[in-house]
């Protein structure tokens, strides 16, 4: 039997053929990959610059273009016959000799520029790597059969032109010793595309066959599948693109079979961490040793993955092992376990009262937002139970100093509001992760119905948008799972951060081993530099000791720059929001579902959907906080003007607390940043009257 391996390419060719056409295609494959009688077979392709591109008959005016070496066939689209032989002559093939991937380009298009590219440089002295020797560029893994257009290019921009020809692996080593770069640093952008972890010596694996065209198929999880039987095939072909193709530095992640140690991948808006943690998800159900728990920030987040889990594992008993959910209602769960009963919630309105109420009763001149930030960030954060513990603690983050007796009074303000609850029979969902924790952590046999001590009730918890949880919920998913191999997985952005957390993985009890995904595959380049200007570029500090910078963020494609428009009223930017999404909706035809609006507050919220609906777009509007973790085509985040954006009364008031405030605007950057990146092609924003000091000049 062949072996045949799927390019990503080929179903979505696949998908745009008439029904019956499509039919005969995948049965035609099938009886290849069977060799049953009447399986059609590879067929030359005359003047194709790889000899070892064929073709298959698939339908009657359809062919597949394979890649063949021995028994090996990689089967890259199908197309009508005319196209299918213009697409077998026109590509080269090779494997990069470094990292060993496989590698395809343009070289029709190549031999078509190379008149254009020798013309310029006979006009120039400039040679773009005139430093640089053959060997070099051969050492950061340029082919050999590239380097005459090479070394013909005269500046960065024909290099930059070039991009589209060449594999992604040949240009990106190359764009960095155009940009001045070391060659260190060249190798550095090409290892990024590695997929199997190094086992020693400079190239990590063991030495590179150029020739072998299984083994780079292997080493491209983004570029081929093998599929070994009907079944296999039938899921290449019809899963979504991101269930069976993974970019090489996410496969990295997501596949290696054990981490002795907990790991933590953090990277950019729409460099694939919510799809690499539920390939980890999928692995692990695949391979590890019992109930693993996916965990995310919301309910509404935790949906969306269950729905796409149920189809990365379409295996209705491996789904099984992967419980989805969200650190509340985990939370929730252990302790209604424990009592028997459901416990009731405080809500905010009932909260912000009770924190009023005791900060007038002990007079300490501090306001009930202070009281409240302290008994969340510094007492619940770091579980003090006592007056001494608090007396004694560290009080990071926090600007206003707190001598003994203010401690002890703010402390009397905090018990108030402790007891109140208490003796209501409330509390709030930071206290029950606390006590969830607690409950986990006791040697009782209440929880489980049996005796001896409580057992962690999963063995691998895997967390999404890991940046907004809070100590007490990091405690609590510690305690969830032994210390053991593949415990815990967890993805993140610091930048992304939208919540008052600032938690360093190692400040509860979590050694994780950091790893970082660079490249965007959502955001085209204009709206991530522009997101980049927007956010500060600064670094942001959480997760990880120290700070993170988004220096190495970038992305995969490129598209048009993000439109900022200034209106003159309110009223003429609603007028402005209803005109643009109709252009898109109705006049471009993007589906509605595929459009997003924005805003602040929720009155502006209201008043846009009014607006909107009126004017019969019923597409989704939101605030900014609802747009966390999701994405769209087009995205319109209307209403960031001075005033609105940051929200004036989420910021401490600076006199109050400086430090507090610089964290409130932070967090309102970040928020306006997460809103602006769930974009995927266009991203629209609007003010009236004075910008907001975020936008970017
Ligand atoms: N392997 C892949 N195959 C196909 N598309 C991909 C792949 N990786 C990333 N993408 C694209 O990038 C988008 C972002 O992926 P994902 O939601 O996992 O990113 P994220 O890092 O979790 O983003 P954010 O932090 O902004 O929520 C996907 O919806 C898809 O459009």
């Amino acid at each position: 039997m062949p072996r045949l391996a799927i390019s990503p390419e080929f179903p979505r060719e696949l998908r745009a053929l008439d029904e019956p056409v499509r039919r005969d295609v995948v049965v035609a494959v099938r009886r290849f990959l069977y060799q049953v009688p009447a399986a059609p077979h590879p067929e030359r392709v005359r003047n194709a610059r790889d000899p070892r591109v064929a073709t298959l008959r698939l339908s009657d005016r359809h062919r597949g273009v394979v890649l063949r070496q021995r028994d090996v066939y990689w089967l890259l689209t199908v197309l009508p016959d005319g196209e299918a032989w213009a697409y077998a002559q026109r590509y080269g093939f090779g494997v990069n000799p470094e990292i060993g991937v496989i590698e395809m380009w343009d070289a029709e298009a190549l031999e078509r520029v190379e008149p254009a590219l020798r013309r310029a440089a006979e006009s120039s002295e400039q040679r773009l790597f005139r430093d640089i020797c053959d060997q070099d560029l051969i050492s950061v893994g340029v082919d050999p059969r590239l380097l005459p257009y090479l070394r013909d290019v005269t500046n960065e921009a024909s290099l930059e032109a070039l991009e589209p020809l060449l594999p992604r692996t040949q240009y990106a080593p190359l764009a960095v010793l155009a940009r001045g770069g070391s060659l260190a640093a060249a190798w550095r952008e090409l290892a990024y595309w590695r997929t199997a972890p190094p086992t020693g010596g400079r190239g990590g694996e063991e030495p590179i066959d150029t020739e072998d065209v299984a083994a780079a198929l292997l080493r491209s999880p983004d570029r081929a599948v093998f599929v070994a039987d009907k079944d296999e095939l039938e899921w290449a072909l019809t899963a979504p693109d991101w269930c069976v193709f993974l970019h090489p530095p996410q496969h990295r992640l997501a596949r290696t079979p054990h981490y002795d140690h907990p790991v933590l991948v953090t990277g950019g808006a729409g460099t694939g961490k919510t799809f690499v943690a539920l390939h980890r998800a999928a692995h692990l159900a695949e391979h590890g040793r019992g109930t693993v728990l996916l965990v995310t920030f919301s309910q509404v987040l935790s949906n969306d993955l269950a729905a796409r889990l149920d189809l990365l594992i379409p295996d209705e008993t491996r789904r099984k092992r992967v419980e989805v959910g969200n650190v509340d209602r985990l939370a929730h769960r252990i302790v209604t376990d424990a009592e028997g009963r459901q416990p009731t919630l405080v809500g905010a309105a009932e909260l912000a009262e009770l924190w009023r109420e005791a900060a007038q009763e002990v007079g300490s001149g501090h306001s009930p937002a202070f009281l409240l930030r302290e008994w969340e960030q510094v007492v619940l954060a770091q579980n003090l139970t006592t007056l001494e513990e608090y007396l004694a603690a560290e009080r990071p983050g926090r600007s206003v100093d707190l001598d003994d007796e203010e401690r002890t009074a703010v402390w009397r303000a905090i018990g108030l509001v402790v007891d109140r609850l208490r003796e209501s029979g409330r509390r709030t969902l930071l206290q029950l992760a606390t006590e969830a924790s607690t409950l986990l952590g006791q040697t009782t046999g209440d929880l489980l119905e049996e005796s001896g001590p409580v057992l962690e009730p999963y063995r691998h918890i895997i967390v999404d948008e890991a940046q907004d949880l809070h100590p007490a919920q990091w405690r609590l998913l510690r305690a969830a799972v032994p210390h053991a191999r593949d415990d815990l997985f967890i993805v993140g952005d610091p930048h992304q951060r939208i919540f008052d957390t600032r938690v360093a993985l190692g400040s509860v009890g979590i050694d994780a081993r950091h790893y970082r995904l660079d490249v965007s595959y959502r955001l085209p380049q204009e709206i991530l530099t522009w997101g980049v200007r927007l956010r500060g570029g600064g670094p942001a500090d959480g997760l990880v000791e120290g700070v993170q910078e988004l220096s190495a963020f970038r992305a995969a494609e490129h598209g048009p720059r993000p439109t900022v428009v200034a209106y003159e009223s309110p009223e003429a930017e609603l007028a402005g929001l209803a005109a643009r999404v109709a252009a898109w909706v109705e006049d471009e035809g993007v589906p509605a579902a595929e459009v997003a609006v924005a805003a602040r507050s929720a009155e502006l919220v209201r008043r846009a959907r009014a607006v909107l609906r009126s004017a019969g777009l019923d597409v989704r509007v939101t605030t900014l906080h609802g747009m966390k973790g999701l994405e769209f085509r087009r995205v319109a985040v209307i209403g960031v003007a001075d005033g609105i954006v940051p929200a004036p009364d989420a910021l401490t008031p600076a006199g109050e607390d400086p430090a507090a405030r610089a964290h409130d605007l932070q967090r309102e950057r970040g928020l306006l940043y997460v809103a602006c990146t769930r974009a995927y092609e266009m991203l629209y924003v609007s003010y009236s009257g004075r910008a907001s000091p975020f936008l970017p000049p």
